[in-house]
């Protein structure tokens, strides 16, 4: 059997007794480690505090492993039960369900246990969640590379009044263009990126459209940084108030709000930027 187990957003303490009960039955765990991060995973002792809390060793699984050589876990699931751990929700991510569907094509027994997962977390604004359009990535820019495939889809959800949640990019583990150039592969440092990275992003795709714009300066916005954690950020702003707003440390997401309903506004008023 293969457990596929959501950790929530927090620490080791947020995984369901479900998701504990089978861990510790499980004689393998393996852990995705690049769609998002727990409040203690950039510490070195991060690790070994879920491992204290299993009382089991477990293996990081980078997206390379995921998304190219997820056979081998799938077969030892044939015969044994193992356990891929997620942060957050399993299907709070795409690879996630292509790990699914990949484990039934070879009739292997599969259960999910859910968990919180950011896209229902930044319901804490008090955006409604069901009044949200299209949800988009935002991927780092580089001197070549400036996909904006995210704007249409965010004139879309302006267009009929609907907020859109903002992934921002993590790159973990990217083996670096000199390396690659050399045939041996040695990796960046790992990058998430900011509110104030994506927002400048954002602007920046605006202003090269000549078509009515979907948002501008002055479009409200929430910004999440570390949802679920002690530490957690909540800011509503315009985009020139949040792009001043330090949010601290990974992760952060942003959400471009569409209409507003009163309630939703009295919540907003909560975390309203006072600069
Ligand atoms: C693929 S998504 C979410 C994956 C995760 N499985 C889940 O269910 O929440 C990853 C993106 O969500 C956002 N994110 C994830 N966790 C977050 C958190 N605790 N606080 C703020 N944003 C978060 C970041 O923008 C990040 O790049």
């Amino acid at each position: 059997m293969l457990y596929i187990i959501g950790l929530g957003l927090g620490d080791e303490r947020d995984i369901t007794l479900r998701g504990l009960e089978a861990v510790k039955k499980c004689h393998k765990i393996y852990m995705e480690a690049y769609t998002s991060l727990l409040s203690f995973g950039l510490s070195t002792d991060g690790l070994s505090k879920l491992e204290n809390l299993y009382g089991k060793s477990i293996t990081l699984s980078d997206r390379e492993m995921v998304e190219e050589k997820a056979d081998d876990m799938l077969s030892e699931s044939r015969d044994a039960d193992v356990a891929f751990l997620v942060v957050g929700d399993p299907f709070g991510a795409t690879t996630h369900t292509d790990l699914l569907v990949r484990a039934k094509k070879m009739g292997i027994d599969v259960k999910i246990i859910h968990n919180a997962s950011v896209m229902n977390a930044i319901g804490i604004c008090g955006l409604q969640l069901y009044r949200y359009g299209e949800t988009v990535s935002i991927p780092f820019f580089t001197e070549t590379w400036r996909p904006d495939s995210f704007y249409e889809k965010i004139q879309r959800n302006c267009m009929m009044g609907l907020h859109t949640l903002c992934l921002l990019d993590i790159r973990v583990k990217e083996p670096s263009l000199e390396s690659l150039c050399r045939g041996r592969k040695q990796y960046e440092p790992p990058r998430y990126m900011t509110i104030n990275t994506a927002i400048e992003q954002l602007l920046e795709v605006e202003q090269t459209r000549e078509e009515s714009a979907a948002y501008s300066e002055e479009t409200e916005c929430v910004g999440f940084a570390r949802l679920g954690s002690e530490d957690q950020m909540v800011v509503a702003g315009t985009m020139r108030q949040l792009q001043m707003i330090d949010f601290g440390a990974p992760l952060h997401c942003l959400v471009i709000t569409g209409k507003t309903h009163p309630l939703e506004e009295e919540m907003l008023n909560f975390y309203r930027c006072r600069t």
